[in-house]
């Protein structure tokens, strides 16, 4: 019976295709059947009555196997798919799936272990393979992912960097087009006085160079000129001289004409408008009448002037520019500080680089000069051929006093061409010297002004602008009049 039982279990055995070992409890191997010793190129010999860990020159010392045998099968029945990898001296690496199972002999206190062996090395490879490569390629797509976002963010910045220049592009061509049409001349500055010689020698001094330059001087002496010839002896020539009239507007329209203001920043920012400052990115911005800007704006102007960082109207967000400023005035600065009108640091940040202009009065060697090349000028404007000017002419432009200078005796000299008829040039105007008296009154220079300017609008029934008034008089600009008679307190009886 136990024959015959043997036989057939043998048999059975023979016919698993999976390669099997029974084992007695001391682990040492009962039985293993022909697909074992085929697949882990042992013998029955090698095998049959050996301690499973000693099988093949102790090949199968596994400590995978060890752990299930002596820590596993204990507490459990039987465990399966347990996953054991080694690499066999003889047949090299294997990945198996281990199936344990205790076996009681009924009656007797003697058990077995079945221990059944799939080899899934070859499957196992095939899908780490597969995982391998997903694995792979997952890095890859992210990868790929990374580097299309970092493009897009790229070509992102790129395109907010091109939509900004273009922004500034058609804000200076809006602004250049303004300026055409103000007909602005840009002939150079006719003198040859000592005092104008000076004025050249600063200017090609500091022209080339990125500081900020200030200039002084009575109205009308020419300091929008030498701005100009700053702006043009300079490397930003190439791009507009920007230009800001601080006397022009009132202090709210003033910060956003120089920062900009976003959208809906104040009642009727209807879209987002460039700031001067934004516009002079990298070219430079001439503050004209710098003495008449409001007091609350000062510490901006510095911020920008220390910085060259500044937020628009309406934005937190800061904005950077490169700008080069020419600031011109024809207040005494340090008297305003004095004053508490202008402020210390902002005054010293753009008095670098004085450049004061003379009055007309001080280079009277220049007016020939002028004269010449102002009848010349107009004559031409207006068709017609002026070719003398009589020596008393000359002698009496030489002898006035020019309280509105160069811009002063341009404007009698276009009325003189108007009023001439022949070749020969007459004055339209009585050009009064001032009174010893008034020379010697002891009055100080706003005085002076004052009274001069009060006379000028009694002359012209208080007629501040347009033909015949007194801002075509004083040669002065009707914003420029208007804001010096705010100054100087100067009302309408
Ligand atoms: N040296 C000069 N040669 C030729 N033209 C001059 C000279 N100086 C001034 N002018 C002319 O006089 C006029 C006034 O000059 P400009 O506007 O530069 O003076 P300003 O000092 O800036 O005046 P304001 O203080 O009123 O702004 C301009 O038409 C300018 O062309």
């Amino acid at each position: 019976m136990k024959k015959a039982f043997m036989e057939i279990f043998d048999r059975i055995m023979g016919s698993i295709r999976e390669p099997i070992v029974v084992l007695d409890s001391d682990l040492k191997v009962l039985k293993a059947n022909h697909s074992f010793y085929q697949t882990f190129s042992v013998s029955p010999e090698q095998t049959e009555g050996v301690l499973i860990y000693d099988i093949g020159n102790r090949q199968w010392n596994i400590p995978k196997l060890r752990e299930l045998l002596e820590d596993i099968i204990p507490q459990n029945t039987r465990f399966h798919d347990f996953e054991v990898e080694h690499n066999f001296e003889t047949i090299g690496p294997k990945i198996m799936h281990l199936n344990a199972s205790r076996i009681y002999r009924k009656g007797k206190q003697v058990q077995l272990i079945l221990l059944a062996i799939e080899d899934v090395t070859e499957r196992e490879g095939y899908k780490r393979n597969l995982e391998k490569i997903v694995e792979n390629r997952t890095a890859e797509l992210n990868a790929a992912r990374e580097v299309a976002e970092k493009s897009k963010n790229r070509a992102e910045t790129a395109l907010q960097q091109i939509e900004k220049l273009k922004e500034q592009l058609e804000a200076e061509r809006t602004y250049l087009q303004e300026e055409i049409k103000l007909e602005f001349n840009h002939e150079n500055i006719v003198g040859q006085s000592n005092e104008i010689k000076y004025v050249f020698y600063k200017i090609e001094q500091i022209a080339g160079t990125d500081t900020n330059v200030l200039i002084l001087g009575e109205t009308g002496t020419g300091k929008e000129l030498v701005a100009r010839a700053i702006h043009s002896l300079s490397l930003r020539k190439d791009r507009a001289l920007v230009k800001m009239n601080c006397a022009a507007l009132p202090s709210n329209l003033i910060e956003s004409e120089l920062f900009g203001h976003e959208r809906g920043a104040f009642t009727g920012a209807l879209c987002r408008r460039l700031g001067r400052f934004e516009i002079a990115d990298g070219a430079t911005l001439f503050l004209d009448e710098i003495g008449e800007l409001p007091l609350d704006l000062q510490p901006k102007l510095l911020q920008v002037v220390q910085t060259g960082e500044f937020e628009r109207l309406g934005s937190s967000e800061t904005i950077k520019a490169d700008v080069r400023i020419i600031a011109a005035t024809n207040r005494n600065l340090e008297e305003e500080v004095r004053m508490g009108r202008f402020r210390e640091d902002l005054w010293y940040r753009l008095n670098i680089f004085p450049i004061t202009m003379p009055p007309l009065r001080n280079r009277p060697d220049d007016i020939p000069l002028l004269v010449d090349f102002y009848v010349d000028r107009i004559s031409k404007r207006m068709g017609k051929s002026i070719k003398l000017i009589p020596v008393s002419v000359m002698n009496a432009l030489r002898a006035y006093h020019w309280p509105g200078n160069v811009r002063e005796l341009e404007n009698i000299l276009e009325r003189a061409v108007i009023n001439s008829s022949g070749p020969k040039l007459h004055l339209a105007d009585e050009l009064k010297t001032p009174r010893k008296d008034f020379i010697r009154s002891g009055k100080t220079l706003a005085e002076v002004e004052r009274e001069y300017i009060v006379q000028v609008l009694e002359q012209v029934q208080w007629k501040v602008s347009g033909k015949n008034s007194a801002a075509e008089i004083l040669g002065l600009n009707r914003s420029t009049l208007r804001a010096r008679m705010r100054k100087l307190h100067i009302r309408k009886p």
